[in-house]
């Protein structure tokens, strides 16, 4: 007997539903309320309702749970300190897309190890998300697969599409669907246009193949997410977080009818992939800051220890603790002052939008 079919798969593993892995790890009655606030509050800086800055900071990506939730046990004070003028929300990235091939993230191979126990993996993520809520940080993930989100996404706040995946109609299809604020990416060259694209795409209702909350493969209809927006992090030509690049989006933006407040991504392209010269672009963007009224928010990637190191099969029994095995991160000392700095800006922004508001009033 021959067959054509699956000629190339070798093997279907089945996954728990969606369903049954939310009540194995279920969100309690203060997560839920902490997701719902935390999404309506990043919505409302967007609209410019709210003056505060978004910051969405945390590692490149969670290899070892334990280390993420020392990091969010850190962060977690601090962002009550900062609430005024920030709004805090961790970066907890289990799905990572790669240029050229390699570790693919904690749900993929939680094992580091090319085991693959997605299963296990799932299982971690949702673990490790309700953790992080339960030290009262809203959470920020990118979204890679297109099923994933109906295992983990009732716990996150914000969400991004990667730059590598801004143009692909799946992930636009799927943003339209996601129940909080998405930020697009723009493309690895530096394309702005796609990530543009994006928005509109995300902001109507599609229709597409899914997955239901049983696991089921279905037809999913969604109404569309007005709150997606651009996210600027550099590209092949070069960075783009100054404020005529700030600008510039944000009229483009207007002129498309999306979200015009813009996030900025001080790592990736706008710094090189350097973590030294990602607190200096964060520097330079709080320094900007009161004079840039489009710039909602800025991510970091940040972790316990500065650096990156290397994943391989000699490295994984004697990773260094609280470090990075994808993008150089912030370390944590860093990350505190850098916080410290962009509040201080936003404080200063929102001094200056009140002083400009009761001239007005005087008027
Ligand atoms: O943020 C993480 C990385 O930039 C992204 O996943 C690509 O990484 P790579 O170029 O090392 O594959
Ligand atoms: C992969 C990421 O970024 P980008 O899509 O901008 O490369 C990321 O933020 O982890």
């Amino acid at each position: 007997m021959t067959t054509t079919r699956n000629q190339r798969v070798t093997a279907f593993t089945t996954l728990p539903s969606p369903a049954s892995l939310r009540e194995e790890f279920p969100l309690s009655e203060a997560n839920e309320d902490l997701v719902t606030r935390s999404r309506a509050e990043v919505e409302h800086i967007l609209s410019g309702e709210d003056d505060r800055l978004l910051v969405v900071v945390g590692p490149c990506s969670v290899h070892d749970p334990e280390a993420a939730l020392d990091y969010a046990r850190r962060l977690a004070p601090v962002a009550r300190e900062l609430a005024d003028d920030l709004l805090v929300v961790m970066r907890v990235y289990f799905e990572k897309p790669r240029s050229n091939g390699g570790w693919k993230g904690l749900i993929n191979d939680p094992g580091l190890d090319g085991t693959h126990d997605v299963v296990r993996g799932l299982r971690t993520a949702r673990r490790l998300l309700t953790d992080v809520l339960d030290l009262g940080l809203p959470i920020a993930c990118e979204f890679l697969e297109p099923v994933s989100p109906q295992y983990i996404a009732d716990a996150v706040s914000w969400g991004a599409i990667g730059a590598r995946t801004t143009e692909s109609q799946v992930h636009r299809q799927l943003a339209s669907g996601l129940s909080m604020p998405i930020g697009f990416k723009n493309g690895p060259d530096g394309d702005l246009q796609s990530a543009v694209d994006g928005c509109i795409v995300a902001r109507r209702g599609q229709v597409f193949f899914g997955a239901d909350d049983e696991g089921q493969a279905a037809v999913v209809a969604t109404t569309g997410n007005p709150a997606a927006h651009i996210v600027l992090r550099g590209g092949r030509g070069g960075p783009n977080y100054a404020p005529e690049h700030i600008a510039g989006a944000s009229a483009k933006a207007a002129t498309a009818g999306v979200v015009s407040r813009i996030v900025v991504d001080a790592s990736h392209a706008n710094s090189d992939k350097d973590h030294v010269r990602q607190a200096i672009v964060a520097h330079e963007i709080a320094e900007e800051l009161p004079a840039t009224p489009a710039l909602a928010g800025v991510m970091l990637e940040s972790f316990l220890v500065p650096g990156r190191q290397d994943l391989t099969d000699e490295t994984r029994s004697s990773l260094v603790y609280g470090q990075s095995v994808t993008d150089a991160c912030l370390g944590w000392g860093e990350t505190d002052r850098v916080l410290r700095e962009l509040a201080e800006a936003s404080g200063a922004r929102r001094a200056g939008v009140r002083e400009l508001a009761d001239a007005a009033a005087a008027r």
